[in-house]
């Protein structure tokens, strides 16, 4: 249990006001006025779209004791308030303690990187499971408690939600979290209290960078897992950072890695694990993983080169923490797939239907070039662009669309507050520099209409890819979000046209 003293004495800069009764128990803490109940602490957070100051008095209402704030705000009497320079940093440093510091009794593997990291947690849940421990997943699709499912907002969710998961899996006797660790939640240090035992960097390509800014402020959040992999203070064991050597920012992220390390690659002969003899078919990929202790074959249901890349991260991983190899390569063999990665739809149609969760300019040209491997006929792609969302991947991927795709339908991925027409102006501009002769183009905003039209272009031995929302069940328009999913919406029309 914390009181508002305990809770007080982590903070001691704060200059306290209203009414403060250290003994009073501190029953929850919430930065969302909307989940503040009897016995909350509120915490204002100047926000990209508000003011948690704002909401003080809807606080107060519902029964906060005390409010943690940055500026002066009125509060009823009876009410402590604490004001700190920076409520986040407040927050951060008391929630973790609140929850009893779970993440130190968890082994926590984090993986970063702009595509892979869904895929990559997947992996190592199988492998983990295999070899008999009990695992939480925290990432983009859901957070898993072993077999229990729970819904996400964010891919890496803010401490008060994530130490709240972490504190549930420690209750729930998980020996791992296999997490995804956005630059999002590593710029905003929704990490903070997070001992990471492992780090696993997949890759780094263009994204976020309405977020970040620019390339190296991206990367920099990127390599921060690595400094939080190597913080002594929180040693549980051993710390290895898991690092992709083929990519061009590994160099950067091995700096941060103050810890043992394993590098793998495909391309890098120096690496600690590397792939060799590739085989990409559409039924899957097989390799052998050729390391310092010994060789691993393996023959996999997923495919794609960049899943090989997903692969050799998560058994990197899996060997840093004492797995056995035959562990691993049974685990890996029985692997069915992640939702939305690749998910192939099979409604009777004499084409191939495949739904992909590409939204960077690097996952839409990896998805376009396995399906050029495996393809017997025409690629038709169908695609769009997040609304609020990095501008500058848009006509990147238009180019790549057009540059790969036979048949490119541009339509909307989830437009947000954006026009769904301004959008698609924008892919054009890159779809128009490569259009040529023989391929065809249209814009169909709605994504619905678009799929349709894919399906009704589409012949026999054609491969079409639906890109961009994978598993998503809902598409964010303007004034709502709609139900929306990209594998029930090609049933439907597959089994209406033929
Ligand atoms: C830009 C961004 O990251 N925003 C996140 C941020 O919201 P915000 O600071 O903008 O919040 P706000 O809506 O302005 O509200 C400010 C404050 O007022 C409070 N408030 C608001 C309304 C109210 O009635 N009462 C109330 O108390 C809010 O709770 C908040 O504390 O804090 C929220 C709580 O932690 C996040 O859910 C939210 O993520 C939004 C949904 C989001 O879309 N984030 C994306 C960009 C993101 O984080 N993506 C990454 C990467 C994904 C990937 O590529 O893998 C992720 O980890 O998901
Ligand atoms: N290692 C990889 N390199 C490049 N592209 C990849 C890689 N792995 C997956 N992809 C592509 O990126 C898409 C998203 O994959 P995944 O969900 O595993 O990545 P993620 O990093 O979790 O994405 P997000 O940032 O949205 O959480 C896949 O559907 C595929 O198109
Ligand atoms: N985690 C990513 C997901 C993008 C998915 C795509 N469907 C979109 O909405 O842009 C983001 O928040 O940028
Ligand atoms: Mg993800």
């Amino acid at each position: 249990m914390m009181t508002l003293g305990d809770l007080l004495a982590q903070l001691p800069d704060a200059v306290q006001a209203g009414r403060i009764e250290k003994t009073q128990e501190v029953k929850s803490i919430t930065y969302d006025s909307r989940q503040v109940t009897d016995g909350s602490v509120f915490i204002c957070l100047r926000g990209a779209k508000t003011d948690g100051h704002d909401y003080v008095p809807q606080a107060c209402q519902q029964g906060a004791i005390a409010v943690i704030i940055e500026k002066d705000v009125e509060v009823p009497a009876g009410v402590a308030k604490i004001k700190v320079s920076d409520t986040r940093t407040a927050m951060q440093g008391i929630v973790p303690s609140f929850f009893g510091f779970p993440g130190r009794k968890l082994r926590m593997i984090g993986v970063t990187g702009t595509n892979g990291k869904t895929t990559t947690t997947y992996l190592l849940r199988d492998i983990l499971t295999r070899a008999g421990y009990r695992v939480g997943v925290i990432g983009t699709i859901q957070t898993l408690i072993g077999d229990r499912v729970l819904p996400v907002k964010n891919t890496t969710p803010d401490v008060v939600e994530l130490q709240g998961i972490l504190a549930e899996m420690v209750a729930c006797h998980m020996d791992y979290v296999v997490m995804e660790v956005s630059s999002h939640a590593l710029a905003l240090n929704r990490v903070a209290g997070c001992e990471f035992d492992v780090g696993i960097f997949t890759n780094m390509t263009q994204d976020h960078l309405d977020f970040h800014g620019n390339f190296d402020n991206y990367l920099e959040a990127k390599a921060r897992l690595f400094s939080l992999v190597s913080d002594p203070a929180a040693s549980k064991g051993r710390k290895t950072a898991v690092v992709n050597l083929d990519d061009p920012a590994a160099k950067r992220i091995l700096q941060s890695a103050k810890c043992a390390t394993l590098t793998y690659g495909v391309k890098a002969a120096t690496a600690d694990l590397q792939a060799l003899q590739v085989d990409v078919r559409a039924s899957g990929v097989s390799f052998t993983v050729h390391g310092t202790a010994g060789d691993i074959e393996l023959a996999l249901p997923i495919t794609g080169l960049f899943n090989v890349y997903n692969v050799l991260g998560a058994v990197g991983a899996a060997l840093a923490e004492g797995i056995e190899p035959q562990v691993i390569k049974a685990a890996l063999e029985d692997f069915k797939s992640v939702p939305g990665r690749f998910e192939l739809i099979n409604a009777g149609q004499p084409f191939s239907i495949i739904v992909d969760y590409a939204h960077t300019p690097d996952g839409l040209e990896n998805i376009l070039k396995t399906a050029q491997q495996i393809a017997k006929r025409r690629i038709i792609v169908v695609f769009g662009c997040g609304g609020d969302r990095d501008r500058t991947k848009r006509p990147i991927m238009g180019r790549l669309a057009v540059e790969y795709g036979d048949v490119v339908i541009a339509t909307s991925d989830n437009p947000r507050t954006e026009d769904p027409a301004a959008i698609l102006a924008e892919i054009e501009v890159g779809i128009k520099e490569k259009l040529m002769e023989g391929k065809l183009y249209e814009k169909i905003a709605d994504r619905r209409q678009a799929i349709k039209r894919a399906l009704e272009l589409a012949q026999a031995d054609d491969i079409v890819i639906i890109a961009g929302k994978g598993h998503e069940t809902y598409q964010i328009l303007k004034d709502k979000t709609i139900h929306f999913d990209d594998r029930e919406t090609a049933v439907e029309f597959v089994k209406e046209l033929m």
